[in-house]
């Protein structure tokens, strides 16, 4: 049988995602690990699937001029999506290879019928020069939803919180394609030492200007080399390098990371301590314990100790008293939609208030594990108040032994305090600020 083509691939996958109500990375995973493709063609997958969930809004919006009406089956929606991403967004792609292709997909998936209906509306669209234009209406919010391809509700959420300006460049920069970012492992290498390793093979590798332990590279499969598996160096973004550092953690503490799978931060925690002094690595999945354990073996590093424990009963498991505490709480996650886009058509109002409840809870139960002048660092990847200074100014509100460690800028590279406002005594990374993942940072201090 013929090798399927990569729009044929995206288009399974696209279903899956559908059909399935699942996460678009699992079912990419899925379909490329069975279709053993080159490494371009599983990138030009990628790239197909992940921008036209990013897209999906606008796409439709564009596509409801054509079909109105009309009542269409998912998979063929899913190919006029597919294609008429490629026509908008993709430029490589020249638009009578993407019509040819689409049209022949559709013959061989259904029928004649339905390869003329698809003919017919790509053409339609290619002849409506000032299609993209015109497609949002209302105020400035709606007309953003349908530009930037956002769901209205999060979109007015955020101009309330940060202005549309600034809310106009999130939206932009999570419509972006991530970049690679590796952290060294400084147990093993140094930052310069990779970098002259990386660029034997790989041509765009820079130095991160978020985290001096980061490098950052366009494409490229840095998971697939051998000094991967020596375990110089692992896959991380590089907002998410900032946390570690916060929790300040010297050579021979005690540390609990309360919600540590798969390890990314509890191995970089344990590296600032130059592998000395005890870290309980904890998550409430069973199977995600492996892959903390993994992680840490693969790097070298022998003072973690995985554990499998709900962070909401951390006190049952008389663990006593620990000098650092890193609660990386679950959340809603928008702050990194650029990699994860379904995230933003599956989530509601509803879920953050629910989210928020759990973070509280969470905060309050690790908090009692401190021990007095010890360090908490309460960290997300959202970039929702809801979820993150509001839950650190109740808890310190309700609870008279906690502080607000203000200083916690200090600690931060000089080119983050540049470009963020810390003066509350929070981090706020933005997706835009430094085309990374968006990430909030805050540290409580217990008093002596
Ligand atoms: C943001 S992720 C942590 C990422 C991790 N710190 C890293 O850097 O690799 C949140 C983790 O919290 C875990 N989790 C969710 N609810 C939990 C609970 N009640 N107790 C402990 N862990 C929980 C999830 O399984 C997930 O692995």
């Amino acid at each position: 049988m013929a090798k399927k083509g990569a729009r044929d691939i995206a288009l399974d996958v696209l279903n899956r995602v559908e059909e399935h109500q699942s996460y678009s990375n699992l079912e990419l995973k899925h379909v490329l690990d069975r279709e053993e493709l080159r490494a371009p063609d599983a990138g030009l997958v990628t790239e197909l699937v992940y921008g036209t969930i990013q897209r999906r809004l606008t796409l439709d919006t564009a596509l409801d001029r054509f079909i109105r009406g009309k009542k269409v089956q998912t998979w063929v929606k899913n190919l006029l999506r597919l294609s008429l991403y490629q026509i908008r967004f993709l430029d490589r792609i020249p638009d009578r290879a993407v019509v040819h292709e689409a049209v022949e997909i559709a013959k061989r998936r259904g029928h004649q019928g339905i390869a003329s209906m698809v003919n017919g509306v790509l053409r339609n669209a290619l002849r409506s020069p000032d299609l993209w234009d015109k497609l949002g209406s209302g105020d400035d919010a709606a007309r953003l939803s349908i530009e930037q391809s956002h769901p209205e509700w999060l979109v007015r959420r955020w101009a309330g919180q940060y202005g549309i300006e600034e809310t106009r460049r999130i939206l932009e920069s999570n419509n972006r394609p991530p970049r690679t970012s590796i952290r060294v492992n400084t147990l093993k290498s140094t930052r310069d030492e990779l970098l002259g390793k990386l660029r034997e093979q790989f041509s765009a590798v820079e130095p991160s200007v978020v985290s001096p332990d980061g490098l950052v590279m366009e494409g490229g499969h840095a998971a697939g080399t051998e000094w991967f598996r020596q375990g110089l160096f692992t896959v991380q973004d590089e907002s998410s390098m900032l946390v570690a550092p916060a929790l300040a953690a010297d050579p021979g503490m005690r540390v609990l990371d309360a919600c540590a799978a798969p390890g990314g931060k509890t191995t970089h925690i344990a590296a600032l301590m130059q592998n000395r002094g005890e870290i309980i690595a904890s998550d409430v999945h069973p199977h995600k314990r492996d892959l903390i354990a993994q992680n840490a073996k693969r790097l070298g590093i022998t003072i973690i100790e995985p554990i499998v424990s709900d962070a909401l009963h951390l006190g049952e498991k008389n663990l006593g008293t620990f000098d650092r505490i890193l609660l990386d709480a679950p959340c809603t996650g928008f702050g990194v939609i650029r990699r994860k886009p379904d995230l933003k058509w599956n989530k509601t109002p509803d879920d953050v208030k629910a989210i928020a409840e759990l973070q509280y809870k969470l905060l309050e139960s690790v908090a009692a594990l401190l021990a007095p002048g010890g360090l908490l660092v309460y960290s997300t990847c959202t970039i929702e108040p809801e979820e993150n200074q509001l839950i650190v100014q109740r808890f310190v509100k309700n609870h008279p032994a906690f502080e607000l460690d203000r200083t916690l800028a200090d600690d931060l590279p000089a080119s983050v305090r540049d470009k963020i406002d810390t003066t509350e005594g929070f981090v706020q990374v933005l997706p835009h600020h430094f085309e990374s993942d968006g990430f909030f940072i805050a540290r409580l201090k217990r008093k002596a």
